[in-house]
C-alpha cells in the first residue's frame, strides 16, 4: 500500500463517549453544547457519538440535533422476552440509537459476559441496523505476563461475528488497566496492539478490515489525546470520565 492510498483510505475517526451510569436529565445540556459546537463548525473531520444511560437516550437523541449520534451501553441477544431489566438492540433502535457499545470490560466483569455471549450482542446490534461498538483488552496481570495479544487475539476470535464491515462494526481496543486509572500504555505498545487487531480484521474480513475503525480507550484526556490519537491504526477514541463534560469532549476532538 502506498503513502497516498493509506491516507486517502484512512478511516473518518469516530469519538464515543461512554457515560456508563452516569447522567440525570440536567446532563442533556453537555449533549446541547456538543450540538452547538458541530452546528458552529468547531468539529473538524470527525464523527462524534455519546452513549448515555439508556434512560436519556430518547431525550439525548431530540437533544442532539442529528449533529451526532446516539448509542447504548449494552444491549440483549434477545429482539424481546422475559429478561428482567435487560434491553433489546431493536429498543435502542427505536429510542433512536444508531450504535450499541458490547463487550465493555465492566459488563464483562460485573455481569460475567463471554465472548458468545458479546457475540450474541453483536448479532442483535447487527439485526436492529446498530452499529456494534465492540470491547476487547487484558487485565494487567495479562499485560504484564506479555499475553495481551493472546487475550485480544481471543476475544476477537470469539466476539466478532462473520459478516463484520466498516458500516457494522467498530472495535474498543481498552487495556482493563487504563480504565478510570490515569494510566495508559506507551505509544509503542498501542500501536503493536492495533496493528495486531488490524491484521486479525484484515485476515478475516478482508478488504473490509481494513476500513473497520479501531478505537483506543482507557484514561483518554485532554491532556493526552493529541499523542494517542496520532498512533497508526488509531481511528479515534472511547472516552469515558471525560466524555461527562462537553468542553473536555470537544477539546480531545480538537486533537484529531
Ligand atoms: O471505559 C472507558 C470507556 O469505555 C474508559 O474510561 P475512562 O476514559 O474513564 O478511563
Amino acid at each position: 500500500m502506498n503513502q497516498e492510498f493509506a491516507v486517502s483510505d484512512a478511516p473518518r475517526p469516530l469519538i464515543a463517549g461512554n457515560w456508563k451510569m452516569n447522567g440525570l436529565r440536567a446532563a442533556l445540556q453537555e449533549i446541547e453544547t456538543l450540538r452547538d459546537a458541530v452546528r458552529a463548525g468547531h468539529v473538524g473531520s470527525v464523527d462524534l457519538a455519546i452513549c448515555p444511560p439508556a434512560t436519556l437516550i430518547h431525550a439525548a437523541v431530540q437533544a442532539c440535533g442529528g449533529v451526532l449520534s446516539i448509542g447504548g451501553q449494552d444491549c440483549h441477544g434477545a429482539p424481546c422476552g422475559a429478561h428482567t431489566g435487560d434491553i433489546s438492540a431493536e429498543m435502542l433502535a427505536d429510542a433512536g440509537a444508531g450504535l450499541v457499545i458490547v463487550g465493555h470490560s465492566e459488563r464483562r466483569t460485573d455481569h460475567h459476559e463471554s465472548n458468545p455471549t458479546v457475540r450474541a450482542k453483536t448479532e442483535a446490534a447487527w439485526r436492529a441496523g446498530l452499529i456494534a461498538v465492540l470491547c476487547v483488552g487484558e487485565l494487567r496481570e495479562e499485560r504484564e505476563e506479555g499475553r495481551e495479544t493472546e487475550v485480544v487475539g481471543g476475544q476477537l476470535a470469539g466476539s466478532v461475528p462473520d459478516g463484520a464491515t466498516p458500516d457494522n462494526l467498530v472495535v474498543a481496543y481498552e487495556p482493563v488497566w487504563a480504565i478510570g486509572t490515569g494510566l495508559t500504555p506507551t505509544c509503542e505498545d498501542i500501536a503493536a496492539i492495533h496493528l495486531f487487531i488490524r491484521g486479525e480484521l484484515v485476515t478475516r474480513f478482508g478488504e473490509a478490515g481494513q476500513g473497520i475503525r479501531i478505537l483506543y480507550g482507557g484514561s483518554v484526556k485532554p491532556g493526552n489525546a493529541r499523542e494517542l490519537m496520532a498512533v497508526e491504526n488509531v481511528d479515534g477514541a472511547l472516552v469515558g470520565g471525560a466524555s461527562l463534560k462537553a468542553t473536555d469532549f470537544l477539546a480531545i476532538c480538537a486533537c484529531l
